[in-house]
């Protein structure tokens, strides 16, 4: 049984619909989803705005059972990989598992990219007030340093 928190995008085609077949995707192992943000692009600054979220699973999967499970959705998404952060249907990143740590590069845990990704923490705080990213700390003292502009909640769109 492993306990994970997934970051969710999509800034091409019907966005929320993408998102929401991620949702349905994990629907057997689904503990919290949060609100949609509406978010500038980060990266790749000229493309389009994206929709995220933050989906919290457990399950009686391994870290790489959450990984190819996004995939697979991502794949269903008609997902084309052109450009390195550029516009895509559906992205599914695994930010953390437990407190599993692992640098292969298929699996690079915990993600990254959270720390500094304001479209990552925020929707994460909302559903986790008190949610640790393992090895840098306390999400709210994250956010706290982080430069909100351009992360907008949309209470009018919604994954539930
Ligand atoms: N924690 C992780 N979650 C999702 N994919 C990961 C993770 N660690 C490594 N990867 C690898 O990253 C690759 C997918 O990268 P992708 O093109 O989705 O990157 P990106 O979303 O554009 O950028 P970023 O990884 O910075 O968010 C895959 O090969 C996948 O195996
Ligand atoms: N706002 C926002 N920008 C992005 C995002 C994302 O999810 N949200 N994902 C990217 C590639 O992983 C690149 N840029």
């Amino acid at each position: 049984m492993t306990r994970a928190v997934l970051s969710i995008g999509s800034n091409l085609g019907d966005r929320l619909g993408y998102l929401r077949a991620a949702v349905a995707g994990f629907a057997a192992e689904l503990v919290a989803v949060s609100p949609v943000y509406e978010t500038a692009p980060w990266g790749v600054t000229d493309q389009d705005d994206f929709l995220n979220a933050v989906l919290v699973v457990a399950g009686d999967l391994g870290p790489w059972d959450w990984l190819r499970r996004g995939q697979e959705l991502e794949n269903a998404s008609g997902r084309v990989r052109t450009l390195r952060w550029g516009p895509r249907t559906l992205d599914v990143d695994v930010v953390t598992v437990d407190g599993v740590t692992s640098d292969d590069p298929e699996l690079l845990l915990p993600h990254p990219g959270a720390a500094e990704r304001a479209t990552v923490l925020v929707p994460w705080l909302d559903v986790e007030p008190d949610a640790v990213l393992p090895g840098r700390g306390r999400v709210a003292d994250l956010v706290a340093g982080l430069d909100l502009g351009g992360v907008e909640r949309r209470d009018d769109l919604s994954l539930t």
